[in-house]
């Protein structure tokens, strides 16, 4: 992909209608008028001085845009384009048309092993892509997740919303406070160095909620999720967890742990037996 266009978007693509909405700015479906492919354009707006509280940094933008140009993998949706102007950049993204997974937990309300496998599997590939180019999400949770089609007998996951994701460098320690309450790791809360397991940690909780339709650490309130997230108490409550096998417990245990280097990477997850069975006794329904 070549470097930032500095025409009009509506000369190369146009504007549909929108998709939604977010921190991130606005997402309009777009045509590209040479191939007549449909594509996703993401609006933001950037910052005209470094004082402005309207839109985001440019530098945090074209860092957005450097991760998503390092990145070709199945499970994370793909940068085709980008545009830029003085107050506004435009993403040309890969178009996801099957919605949130977080809306597909919602409206089942809770996955059986085998579908939350499924999902999962897919997740940890992308994640152990982006791991073994040292970058890092920092966002993930159901919301991030899109799957590519509907009403698919096994959807493809696609991973998005880059807007928090670093190069994680050997030797550069990066904090940070970004993130949403009841996925965010404790290492976050208590202001210490982020790593690739900080979203091991996501992980573990986005586990968690794909098999209970329930969020291990939410509270009544932000400051109270963070107190259960700091304390890294959570529970298998039996109400929603007693058809659940021991072995799928095992892999969130292993995930929500408060020392980030004891965690699984997303490589060793991908070979836990509730992943990966050893044999045909280890396989969940
Ligand atoms: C690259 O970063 C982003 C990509 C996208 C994205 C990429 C491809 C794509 N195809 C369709 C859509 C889409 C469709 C319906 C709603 C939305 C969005 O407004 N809500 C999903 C995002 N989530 C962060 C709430 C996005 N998208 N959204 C959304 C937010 C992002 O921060």
């Amino acid at each position: 992909m070549a470097g930032f266009k500095h025409e009009n978007v509506e000369s190369l693509y146009e504007l549909l209608e929108n998709l939604g909405s977010g921190h991130f700015g606005v997402v309009r479906k777009c045509r590209e008028k040479t191939s007549g492919t449909y594509y996703a354009s993401k609006f933001i707006k950037t910052r005209k001085c470094k004082g402005s509280r309207l839109g985001l940094d440019r530098e945090q933008v074209e860092r957005e845009v450097s991760i998503l140009q390092q990145l070709q993998h199945p499970s994370i949706m793909r940068l085709h384009d980008v545009f830029a102007s003085k107050a506004e950049m435009v993403l040309i993204l890969e178009l996801i048309s099957g919605g949130e997974l977080f809306d597909f937990i919602a409206e089942k309300e809770a996955l059986s092993e085998a579908e939350a496998i499924e999902f999962l599997e897919q997740i940890l590939e992308g994640v152990a892509y982006m791991h073994s180019h040292h970058i890092a999400h920092f966002d993930l949770k159901p919301e991030n997740i899109m799957l590519l089609e509907k009403k698919m007998p096994s959807p493809k996951i696609k991973i998005i919303d880059f807007g928090l994701a670093q190069k994680i460098e050997d030797g550069v320690t990066f904090k940070s406070l970004c993130g949403t309450p009841q996925y965010i790791a404790p290492e976050v809360i208590n202001y210490e160095p982020l790593t690739s397991a900080t979203d091991m940690w996501s992980i573990g909780v986005i586990t968690y909620i794909l098999l209970s339709g329930i969020s291990p650490f939410q509270g009544e309130t932000d400051p109270e999720t963070l107190t259960n997230v700091a304390s890294g108490n959570y529970e298998f409550d039996d109400r929603y967890f007693k058809e659940t096998s021991e072995m799928a417990k095992d892999f969130i245990r292993e995930l929500l742990v408060k020392e980030p280097k004891d965690r699984m990477t997303a490589v060793e997850c991908l070979v836990h037996p509730w992943i990966k069975p050893l044999n045909r006794k280890q396989v969940v329904n």
